[in-house]
């Protein structure tokens, strides 16, 4: 389960969050479409730095289960498509593959106010510095052996 961060005042383009979260138009990002094994994934078309967000996760193609800042669990249902809060369109997030042992993503949970009314985020933040045309990757959290196994025969985990 992904802990809480209290504040965003430690992310470099923090006034610019809200807008991208709001619109989805993340900046630096390219879908490829037939990545061998994966199919669709998605690449860095600028360098990142390190601590900088690069795409909200919350339309991923899985339940995340997180904590939010008053410590209450929450879980994004990221399966549905389109999600809720953007009917219409395809976002970054959910095209973002798995990784336990290359991950340059981090997941971290924020509460934020887009002019709607605060809401429970996830931000994938960058690791490392990461380079121009570099796929980006994080740890989905899951094994094969969570969730009784149902994994097991997913070879990719
Ligand atoms: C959040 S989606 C990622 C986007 C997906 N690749 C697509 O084409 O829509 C999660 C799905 O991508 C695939 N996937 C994610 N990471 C992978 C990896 N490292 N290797 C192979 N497939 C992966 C799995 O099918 C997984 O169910």
């Amino acid at each position: 389960m992904w802990k809480p961060e209290g504040s965003m005042e430690d992310i470099p383009q923090d006034k610019y969050i809200r807008r991208y979260v709001s619109n989805q138009k993340w900046k630096g990002l390219v879908v490829s479409d037939n990545i061998p094994g994966k199919g669709r994934g998605v690449y860095t078309s600028r360098r990142f730095q390190k601590g900088e967000v690069n795409v909200e996760a919350g339309d991923l193609g899985y339940l995340y289960f997180c904590k939010n800042a008053r410590q209450e669990a929450f879980c994004i249902d990221a399966q549905t498509f389109p999600c809720p809060c953007h009917p219409d369109m395809e976002t970054f997030g959910r095209l973002i593959d798995h990784s336990g042992k290359r991950a340059n993503l981090q997941p971290h949970c924020f509460n934020i106010d887009t002019g709607e009314g605060p809401r429970d985020v996830v931000l994938l933040i960058a690791k490392n510095d990461i380079e121009t045309n570099k796929e980006l990757l994080f740890d989905y959290g899951v094994r094969r052996k969570s969730f009784k196994g149902e994994g097991m025969d997913l070879e990719w985990l």
